[in-house]
């Protein structure tokens, strides 16, 4: 495990990523930054000729829509809300009275109507589903967000606040599983552009208790989600780097999307794990990216 612990150290000591004294929450040196700039456009490169929507939410999104997205019951282990004193004078006077003494202020924080985003694709479905049915095509979006995920660890790849970039398909089920397999075959080419070996496995997502379980079995068995599997600090656990997931006509139900039709949407999206990918390269090619293969920086940075 101090594989990862010792990376960290390294990316710290390069400047790559900044200590903020909370795990999982890291600045960034420009250094850094460029990379992920660069392979979003090697992105943009590979699903330019789709012409999928861009859009851009801020990381935080509608309580409401959170409320009925359904996330706390599957991952309320994960989950970050927007709290904010909401008080009068006088409760003014005996925050501050408490903070003094190093009491704990925050319980008469208000919850507001904002809730941080857990993945770049959940604002999308309330948005899209207000506009009416869907057009002949379907639809097909292009998202990035940062995403809180409330999982604090050593290892530089499991951050709390991380950039999620997405594309999301909606349609038939055929249109949406053929998307789903033409960014598999994709990202394995990218990365190989960039040259990291990688192997695609199929997975599942951390559903929280004893029920989880049996969600967690139900996904894998029916190939719902797919990751693509990098080695970073450990070769016998090799970190997700995308992921893959087809959520059947649930999301469709849930939101109410339709197709042209009338029948309800599928919908799968396809994410890239920004700051995983970056780290990845920084891990196989060494921390100065001068230093890298002239093939990768020509991928990158033409
Ligand atoms: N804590 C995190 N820090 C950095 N990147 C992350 C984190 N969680 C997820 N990602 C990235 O976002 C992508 C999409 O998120 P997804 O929900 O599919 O991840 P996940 O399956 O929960 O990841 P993991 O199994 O490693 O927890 C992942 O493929 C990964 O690259
Ligand atoms: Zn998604």
């Amino acid at each position: 495990m101090d594989m990862q612990r010792s990376f960290l150290d390294r990316l710290f000591e390069s400047g790559l990523l900044i200590d903020t004294g909370v795990e999982g929450l890291y600045g960034r040196s420009g250094a850094f930054e460029d990379v992920i700039a660069a392979f979003e456009r090697l992105i943009d490169r590979y699903g330019k000729a789709d012409g999928a929507e861009a859009i851009r939410f801020p990381p935080g999104m509608n309580r409401a829509f959170f409320e009925a997205s359904g996330y706390m019951k599957s991952f309320p282990q994960l989950a970050g809300t927007v709290h904010s004193f909401c008080g009068c004078e006088l409760d003014h006077m005996s925050l501050l009275k408490c903070m003094e003494e190093g009491g704990d202020w925050t319980g008469e924080q208000k919850a507001t109507n904002i809730v941080l985003t857990p993945a770049a694709c959940y604002p999308l479905y309330p948005t899209i589903a207000k506009r009416g049915r869907l057009g002949d095509q379907g639809g097909l979006y292009d998202l990035q967000s940062y995403c809180f995920r409330h999982e604090p660890s050593n290892d530089p790849a499991r951050q709390q606040l991380f950039r999620m970039r997405e594309y999301v398909r909606m349609g038939t089920a055929a249109d949406v599983t053929d998307f789903r397999q033409t960014w598999m075959d994709r990202g394995v080419k990218m990365m190989a552009e960039v040259g990291l070996d990688v192997e695609i496995d199929v997975a599942n997502d951390p559903f929280f208790g004893r029920a989880g379980k049996m969600l967690a079995n139900n996904q894998r068995d029916q190939n719902l989600k797919f990751e693509l599997l990098i080695p970073i600090t450990s070769t016998a656990n090799p970190t997700a780097c995308m992921s893959f997931n087809y959520h059947q006509d649930a999301f469709g139900t849930k939101w109410g999307l339709a197709l042209a039709d009338g029948a309800v949407a599928h919908t799968a999206c396809v994410g890239f794990g920004l700051e995983r990918i970056a780290l990845a390269l920084f891990h196989h090619h060494g921390l100065d990216v001068n230093e890298w293969p002239a093939k990768v920086r020509e991928a990158l940075w033409g």
